[in-house]
């Protein structure tokens, strides 16, 4: 799985990796897309695909999910070189492993990678919400991060990115209005929303008083991913794009009789699997031709 968990990987491990991956493709891949739960038909939606199997891949982390295939593909998403993670890594795999799960984003860094594009599946907290619905993250809620559970605690190289990166500005406002303007051209705006997503360890989902709390401390969606990749790719100065999708409502009411469960996570997905391909592709092409985006 993560055979040395939370083993700090150096510049030079990173390095060694990013250049043996170069050297078994052509494609030098300037957008880096991270598949959800269920969502990793992103990935074979490029062309002239090379793949590679996490396992054969030096220093990389084993996907153990189900719904996450485990692959690294390379390819072109409308004529853009793009790098695509079919499967990602949760904290939940192995206890503290906060540092494997994000090293993909360092590796995207040392590809060529200038812009990032997550999803995940989460739990609707915001009561407008509905299952099916896509929310483009504009913020989120680090709730291991609160605990000291940070990707950047430890020494920090500078080759990457300073001690004391901002995070403000984590999520890019431009690409969040670009997935607005795609999504309503695409006739996608009664299911588009956007919101602060918070992350949780798992792997366990929450239990009613856990949701109705992180309700009111401002959650829209809550999930097991995303906000570390997020961390690490700001921290090295990629721009960041991310949504949700909204898989399932979370239970707010003890008169519910509803049970979060993965199936329904994966169920969810593979129903709105094709729109949500389609607005990422859409955004990857408008990212290639508006060199405001670029
Ligand atoms: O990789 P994501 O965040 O989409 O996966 C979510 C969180 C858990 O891994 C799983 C729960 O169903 O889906
Ligand atoms: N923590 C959490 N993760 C999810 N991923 C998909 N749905 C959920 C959820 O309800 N809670």
């Amino acid at each position: 799985m993560f055979p040395e968990a939370n083993k700090g990987y150096s510049y030079e491990d990173c390095k060694a990796t990013a250049d043996w991956l170069l050297a078994q493709t052509d494609v030098r891949p300037t957008v880096g897309i991270v598949c959800g739960s269920g969502l990793g038909g992103l990935a074979d939606m490029l062309k002239d695909q090379v793949a590679f199997n996490y396992k054969d891949i030096p220093n990389f982390p084993q996907s153990t999910v189900h719904g996450h295939a485990g692959r690294l593909v390379f390819g072109t998403l409308k004529g853009r070189p793009c790098v695509c993670m079919q499967g990602r890594f949760h904290l939940y795999e192995e206890q503290f492993a906060v540092k494997s799960i994000t090293l993909p984003m360092r590796i995207f860094k040392l590809l060529g990678v200038e812009t990032v594009m997550l999803t995940n599946a989460a739990g609707g907290l915001n009561q407008d919400f509905k299952v099916g619905d896509i929310m483009i993250i504009k913020d989120h809620l680090n709730m291991p991060g609160f605990a000291g559970n940070n990707p950047l605690s430890g020494p920090n190289d500078e080759r990457f990115g300073v001690r004391f990166p901002c995070m403000s500005d984590a999520y890019d406002r431009e690409l969040q209005q670009l997935a607005m303007d795609v999504g309503q051209e695409l006739g996608y705006g009664d299911f588009l929303r956007e919101g602060v997503y918070c992350v949780l360890g798992g792997p366990s989902f929450e239990t009613i008083a856990e949701c109705r709390m992180l309700h009111k401390l401002g959650a829209d969606a809550v999930g097991m991913s995303t906000v570390h990749e997020v961390i690490i790719a700001r921290h090295c100065g990629m721009r960041v794009f991310a949504l949700s999708l909204i898989t399932n409502q979370a239970v707010m009411d003890y008169d519910s009789e509803e049970k979060a469960n993965h199936e329904e996570v994966l169920q969810t997905g593979r129903q709105r699997a094709q729109q949500l391909e389609r607005l990422v592709s859409t955004m990857v092409t408008r990212i290639e031709h508006n060199n405001n985006y670029a």
